[in-house]
């Protein structure tokens, strides 16, 4: 047998035969899952067919987040719906207004190596990063696979990307996904997967890895997933106090292409406006005035970034409004007893947990027109974050929280 890249090796497991890059195939999922604003067309679609029974009410994982808490009566009445379903079903899994963000849950809790995972929403590429095929689908794909069990694939074309040495000061995930997002362009990974290898495991936290892994959405990619080692295993215990089985590429397997990142000199980046891959240094928009800052996300609520906005904003008041948002309530408390949250609530920021809010220009803070915006979040296309005439620049904690701090955009590294 040739050898074999991670994306074939899950893919054949999950299609039951020995899969390459091209083929078409039929694969069994092990998780899918939806949130409330996707959920709805999951359940009519489901409805519309009348197939309303879910092939395993055990692997179906549903958290509210993008109407959370409800900002308006038709949220609250799709949150209803979704409430009976789970009732009608019996879903177990299911994490109502008051927990987080659904990419979020699923790596804490259940997100395993070599799985493959289908949610109804673009960003289920974030649990890539504990080294499963996840990937978003649209409602009726959802819904089809909710009854079935089952989806279909095109297998794509592995490429590897190699992370070298240790990240310099300030350097997180962000950085490594805006770098490729700048040096790709944002369609280049288009019918490919990504398989990241970390040459020294422990230097690239899971936190970083789900930065990337959320944003291999917006390099196009099918899935973006981390090479499975000690750091993958010692995430799963510390979440959930057990050690996973890892599953790795063959040595020798063929990818595509392969790209390498130094990680120590990699510089602190910034996407402006109105696209992800309009990458630049932050010292090139150094003095931009901002107007609002976001800490947050699927891309960036986890708990490493509220400890870097802290150890910046500590002792310190904001210029601009800042929000926060820790992605889950596991990463709100964990954040308030190490006391990132008192940090950020004595610098002035405005602190909540479990919701997609700003994000997406949803609720809880839209930018108005004219107004620059720093956000930790995934997107910054025109209207992202509310107004078509606001302007929003993508960075990672560090450039968010001093940005904040000095009321404009700002080079961490004078820190
Ligand atoms: C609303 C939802 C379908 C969407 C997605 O799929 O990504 C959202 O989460 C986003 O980030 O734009
Ligand atoms: S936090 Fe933003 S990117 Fe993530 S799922 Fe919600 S809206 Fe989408």
């Amino acid at each position: 047998m040739s050898p074999k890249t991670l994306t074939e090796k899950i893919l054949s497991r999950a299609a039951g035969k020995d899969v390459s890059p091209g083929d078409v195939i039929e694969a069994k999922v092990d998780i899918v899952a939806f949130h409330d604003l996707t959920g709805y067309h999951v359940i009519e679609v489901m409805e519309k067919a009348e197939m309303l029974k879910v092939f395993d009410k055990n692997k179906i994982v549903i958290a509210f987040d993008h109407l959370a808490p409800p900002p308006d009566v038709r949220s609250a009445e799709i949150q209803g719906y979704i409430r009976k379903f789970v009732r009608s079903q019996g879903i177990p899994n299911f994490y109502d207004i008051n927990y987080g963000i659904l990419h979020e849950v699923l790596i804490e809790q259940y997100a395993n190596p070599g799985q493959v995972i289908l949610a109804a929403d673009s960003h289920t590429t974030t649990s890539g990063a504990v080294g499963a095929f996840a990937q978003g689908m649209g409602a009726s794909d959802i819904a089809a696979a909710v009854i079935t069990g089952k989806t279909w694939l095109v297998v794509p074309q592995p490429f590897k990307v190699i992370l070298e040495g240790k990240p310099a000061k300030w350097i997180t995930g962000k950085d490594v996904a805006l770098k490729l997002l700048g040096d790709f362009k944002a369609d280049y990974f288009n019918g490919m997967s990504i398989e990241v290898f970390v040459k020294d495991s422990l230097s690239f936290p899971m936190d970083y890895r789900a930065t990337v892994s959320n944003m291999g959405i917006e390099m196009n990619a099918d899935a973006l997933m981390f090479i499975p080692d000690q750091e993958t295993k010692r995430y799963i215990k510390e979440m959930r106090g057990y050690e996973p089985e890892i599953i790795t590429p063959d040595n020798n397997a063929k990818y595509v292409d392969e790209y390498t990142i130094q990680l120590d000199k990699l510089e602190p980046l910034v996407a402006a406006p109105h696209s992800v891959d309009n990458v630049k240094v932050v010292n090139e928009l150094e003095g931009t005035p901002v107007d609002q800052v976001y800490i947050g996300s699927c891309t960036n609520g986890r708990l490493s970034d509220f400890e870097i906005a802290a150890k910046i904003m500590k002792g310190k008041r904001v210029k601009s409004r800042c929000i926060a948002i820790p992605a889950s309530y596991k990463m709100f408390k964990e954040a308030l007893e190490k006391g990132y949250i008192q940090t950020l609530v004595d610098a002035g920021c405005i602190v909540t947990y479990g919701t997609c809010g700003p994000c997406l220009g949803g609720h809880f803070g839209i930018a108005g027109p004219g107004e620059n915006i720093v956000s930790t979040s995934s997107r910054n296309f025109k209207g992202r974050m509310g107004s078509n005439d606001a302007k929003v620049y993508l960075s990672g904690p560090a450039v968010a929280a001093i940005s904040a701090i000095e009321g404009k955009i700002t080079d961490p590294r004078v820190i």
